[in-house]
């Protein structure tokens, strides 16, 4: 891990005159996972759907390894855009399809490959990621984790150079979480992908990530290993982090 893959640069984002992000500055680097943690609210899902090109900024800039995404021409953006995958909370896979279909699709989408390489390319995800048993199943017949599971291989299929994750665990009791996040580590060791997460499974997540990143007030306060964040003792940092305990203690409570 050493450079920045992805540069984020004093970016800004309202909703109807209501200010989100307010000058965001992050440094992804390539290789690892880079996390952003934050309260419910303050923009983190935003700021991923503008790497993605979902969303545009008001201001500010995004550079792929030093070049602007909105400098680039329609091409090199179509290009740039290929190699990434997201796994997004609601992205459910399709009921309609069967689990290898589900993971066919980005394929079938995003490539002109032909059936043959597609069979080829979507079973090697299976065989890795161990789906063989349910390849033929639906979606609906199969148990959450293994739903993340089958998500991660549609994620992966197209062997893309960064995914985005966001919560990728939720609605995961905490072995399957751990179970995910596990796996997300492994596969992005055996595939070399780059990875920005956004996650509230603290401090469960950060065995996995290299670099955390704090939103809070629409930019980032903190950037450090997990290792910093957790010795730090700025306010803004602490009072978060306690604040994350208390909700999963009531939420214990509660169960
Ligand atoms: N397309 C949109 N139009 C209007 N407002 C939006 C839109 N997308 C997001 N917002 C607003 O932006 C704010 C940040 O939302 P976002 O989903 O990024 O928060 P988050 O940090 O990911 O929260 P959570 O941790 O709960 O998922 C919210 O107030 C949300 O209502």
């Amino acid at each position: 891990m050493n450079h920045a893959l992805i540069e984020i640069k004093n970016l800004r984002k309202s909703f109807q005159g209501q200010e989100v992000l307010r000058g965001v500055d992050l440094a992804v680097p390539e290789g690892g996972i880079t996390l952003i943690i934050g309260k419910s609210g303050e923009g983190k899902s935003v700021l991923l759907k503008h790497i993605v090109g979902l969303l545009r900024p008001d201001s500010g800039e995004i550079l792929f390894q030093g070049r602007s995404l909105t400098g680039m021409r329609r091409a090199e953006r179509g290009a740039l855009a290929r190699s990434m995958s997201f796994m997004f909370q609601n992205m459910a896979l399709f009921d309609s399809l069967t689990v290898f279909e589900n993971i066919a699709l980005p394929l079938r989408e995003k490539t002109r490959q032909g059936e043959k390489e597609i069979t080829a390319r979507v079973m090697d995800k299976i065989e890795r990621l161990e789906l063989g048993v349910v390849a033929g199943k639906y979606p609906s017949q199969i148990s959450g984790g293994m739903q993340k599971r089958v998500a991660l291989a549609r994620a992966l299929v197209t062997e893309p150079r960064v995914i985005l994750f966001d919560e990728p665990t939720t609605g995961l009791d905490p072995i399957r979480k751990n179970g995910v996040l596990s796996l997300i580590s492994q596969s992005r060791q055996t595939f070399g992908f780059t990875a920005l997460m956004v996650s509230h499974d603290i401090p469960d997540v950060f065995r996995i990530a290299a670099k955390v990143a704090l939103l809070d007030g629409g930019r980032i306060v903190f950037e450090g290993t997990p290792e910093e964040i957790l010795a730090t003792d700025m306010p803004v940092v602490t009072r978060f982090l306690a604040g994350q305990e208390e909700t999963e203690t009531d939420l214990e409570g509660a169960a």
